[in-house]
């Protein structure tokens, strides 16, 4: 199914001995069949919290409050089981870890012969048909031999592929890739991304890509989310984004991408400081002790959204519209 997601004033928070942490907090996102959507920004930003909410994979501890719209239903408010009967395989998720997806005692073909259980309408031999179909898709030669693979005897860059594999067996809607290159040496994070960028050519449904690299996004998104504190900062049209960005927490994000250094510079730039206590957030705007471009509101008003005509959107309040 090709299926619209609107995210709407989404907020989790953890329950902890410590205390409650506000890990996200009123988050918008919008995105359309075809489209991939890159979320970015520093640890403990609230990345994997935020994917984790649309996958319907947070902790018991987790508290849930707003909307995921996908299809005009809003998954948040339906009850568990309505939730994971809807949600079924229409949203899938390739992890940094494929490992963790995997039954270390299973074969890869057993394996991804359960991945489709949703299809009844399959005998096994079609299924292992498919399966070897897909896995030459993603560029795995041989398949009939990986197949019969268990997950240790592949490389990273191979478990990562059977993984996308295995995700796109389901024909989800919506795919969400949470750092899928980050465990993977350069060569190998290459070659994801040339298959990512090919997937996303011929892909009619949404993929959610979370990256620390910022080339990997530049390269493969059509839109781009920066989240900073559990909020999104900035949003908006990946050449906006990169050409043109508003927030100053996005400027210093693209000033450290070591694939921007300047030689003239002794050392790549860092931000200087830590992200803020997510038990305790600051009352304004949550990057303001970090700012190069703070005023005195900063540390006590929250910043609203503020939206460009372009559709870029920054919360900050520099920003002049
Ligand atoms: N299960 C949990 N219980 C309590 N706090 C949590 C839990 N999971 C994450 N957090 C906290 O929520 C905040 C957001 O974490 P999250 O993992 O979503 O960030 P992230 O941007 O994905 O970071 P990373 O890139 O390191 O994975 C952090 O302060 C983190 O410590």
């Amino acid at each position: 199914m090709s299926a619209s997601l609107a995210v709407r004033d989404l907020s989790v928070r953890y329950q902890t001995p410590r205390g409650e942490v506000h890990a996200l907090r009123h988050v918008d996102l919008d995105a359309e069949p075809g489209q991939v959507i890159g979320i970015v920004g520093e640890s403990g930003c609230g990345k994997s919290t935020f994917v984790s909410a649309l996958a319907n994979l947070l902790p018991p501890n987790a508290m849930v409050e707003g909307a995921i719209g996908y299809g005009g239903t809003d998954l948040v408010g339906l009850d568990p089981c309505r939730r994971r009967m809807l949600q079924g395989n229409e949203i899938a998720l390739v992890s940094q870890d494929p490992m963790t997806a995997f039954n270390p005692v299973l074969t890869v073909g057993d394996q991804l012969v359960d991945f489709q259980h949703h299809r009844s309408d399959l005998g096994r031999a079609e299924k292992r048909r498919r399966i070897a179909a897909m896995l030459e898709r993603v560029g795995i030669s041989d398949p009939e031999r990986r197949m019969n693979s268990y997950p240790h005897e592949l490389s990273g860059g191979m478990r990562q592929r059977v993984a996308i594999a295995a995700a796109l067996l389901t024909d989800p809607g919506l795919l969400i890739a949470d750092e899928p290159t980050t465990a993977l040496d350069v060569t190998m994070e290459a070659q994801i991304v040339h298959l990512l960028a090919e997937l996303r050519r011929e892909y009619n449904g949404i993929i959610v890509l979370v990256s620390h690299h910022l080339g990997v996004i530049a390269e493969l998104c059509d839109r781009v989310y920066v989240m900073y504190g559990g909020e999104v900062l900035e949003a908006g049209d990946v050449e906006e984004i990169f050409d043109r960005p508003r927030h100053p927490y996005t400027r210093a994000l693209l000033a450290c991408d070591p694939a921007r250094f300047d030689e003239r510079l002794e050392r790549l730039p860092t931000i200087p400081g830590a992200p803020p206590n997510l038990i305790d957030p600051p009352p304004g705007c949550s990057f303001a002790a970090r700012c190069s471009r703070v005023f005195a509101p900063c540390h006590t008003t929250h910043p609203a959204a503020k939206v460009l005509p372009t559709g870029h959107v920054a919360r900050c309040h520099a920003v002049v519209l």
